[in-house]
């Protein structure tokens, strides 16, 4: 690994995992990810931002002594979750007389998950700030991006923020800054999508505060480090808006085809009508990639055919991720097929209570969809059609 300078006194120590395929067991990552960590020397004293998940501290150790540090005087801990804290324990044996900086619930997420001596932790409250000599490190808490404890810190002498997950993406890379691809690009939208999207609303008014701050730098803990930050800025601010875009999303499953017949029909008649539409197949699709999609739906379709008296069990999952997600969309509709009797579309509803979304007629057909059962999939695209039009969308 190798410690790279973002700004004078200010640098890179943190980890590339070239080869990681998932996340959390919630997102698959088809380009690694990386554990940033920083350094910040002032005149007089010298903090850490953040450390790396456990099992990469040798390299993040390597790269602490290429630093050359001579002492380390606080260990900032912007986020508890061990991706980032998992080296704080080695750490704290490394520098004795460094303390550790975080939140009152950080410091109570680092005591249980870590096990880490409370007598070691500085609790920060919101703009709470220490002096490092020519530099000064500002805390801001901003609880639920994606924990309940976080928080982001600023130094106002380079106008860096240091923002934690905020921002992030799940992006293994070799260059240090962003270089506003669209690898980056999508890599950022599927972190959001996953992480922070259930917390909509209080993205909204982070990106408002992170904006009045007007920062030069922005180094998030995942992915390239920022150095004209206004792209990401307003990309978060696009998929954090209420305004839902002109799509709509059909995940669905089919065993014998008559769900995905009713599903390319509603196709069909929504494109003619004008409006974007993604179906996937749950069989092979990808969900980080319907999740992204969800982002920018207006409606939600989901197809499922009647398994044992309820929906398929990939129709109730991604039922059950929409509900965590909590996505913008504004309508929601079930189609499917079944043979003798069920509930699959009382318990897709019931699955999505926090979707604040209106259900639409769902059209639930007997067996193989003739051409009259069709008809209601074409009436289905229509009421879609006239709402996104309310919408202002087509
Ligand atoms: C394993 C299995 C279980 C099923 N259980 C039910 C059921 O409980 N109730 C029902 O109405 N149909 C049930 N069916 C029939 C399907 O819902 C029906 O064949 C439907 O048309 C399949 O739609 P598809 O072609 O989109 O998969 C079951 C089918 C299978 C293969």
């Amino acid at each position: 690994m190798v410690v790279r300078e973002i700004l004078p006194g200010i640098s890179s120590v943190g980890v590339i995992d070239w080869h990681r395929l998932a996340f959390d067991d919630l997102m698959e990552l088809p380009d690694g990810t990386s554990y940033n960590a920083y350094v910040v020397q002032g005149s007089e004293k010298t903090a850490l931002i953040d450390t790396v998940e456990a099992g990469f501290d040798e390299e993040y150790v390597t790269n602490l002594i290429r630093a050359k540090l001579d002492s380390v005087d606080y260990i900032i801990a912007n986020h508890a979750e061990q991706d980032h804290s998992g080296a704080l324990p080695l750490l704290l044996e490394l520098y004795p007389m460094a303390t550790v900086v975080t939140t009152e619930k950080g410091k109570d997420l680092l005591c249980s998950m870590l096990l880490i001596d409370d007598e070691r932790i500085l609790v920060a409250e919101d703009r709470d700030s220490l002096d490092l000599g020519d530099k000064t490190l500002v805390f801001y808490s901003m609880p639920w991006v994606h924990w309940p404890e976080t928080m982001v810190t600023w130094v106002p002498e380079d106008r860096i923020l240091f923002s934690c997950d905020l921002f992030g993406a799940h992006l293994a890379c070799s260059s240090l800054f962003a270089d506003g691809s669209s690898r980056l690009q999508e890599a950022a939208k599927r972190y959001y999508a996953v992480i922070m999207q259930p917390f909509r609303s209080k993205i909204q008014e982070y990106v408002e505060q992170v904006e009045s701050l007007n920062p030069a730098v922005i180094a998030p803990s995942h992915g390239p480090v920022y150095n004209n930050p206004s792209a990401i800025l307003s990309l978060y601010r696009e998929w954090s808006s209420d305004e839902g875009k002109n799509l709509v999303v059909i995940p669905f499953v089919s065993m014998h085809h008559s769900t995905k017949w009713m599903v390319e029909r509603l196709t069909d008649a929504l494109i003619q009508r004008g409006i974007d539409v993604r179906p996937y197949d749950l069989g092979t699709s990808s969900t980080g990639t319907i999740a992204m999609d969800l982002i920018d739906a207006t409606t939600i379709v989901i197809g499922s055919p009647t398994v044992h008296f309820g929906p398929h069990p990939k129709a109730a999952n991604i039922a059950f991720l929409t509900n965590i997600l909590k996505p913008k969309a504004r309508y929601a509709a079930v189609i499917g097929s079944f043979g003798w009797g069920g509930k699959t579309v009382q318990t897709l509803g019931e699955m999505m209570p926090k979707l604040e979304a209106e259900m639409l007629e769902p059209v639930y057909i007997k067996g193989k969809p003739g051409e009259q059962e069709l008809v209601a999939i074409t009436v289905l695209a229509d009421e879609i059609y006239k709402r996104h039009q309310d919408n202002h969308l087509v």
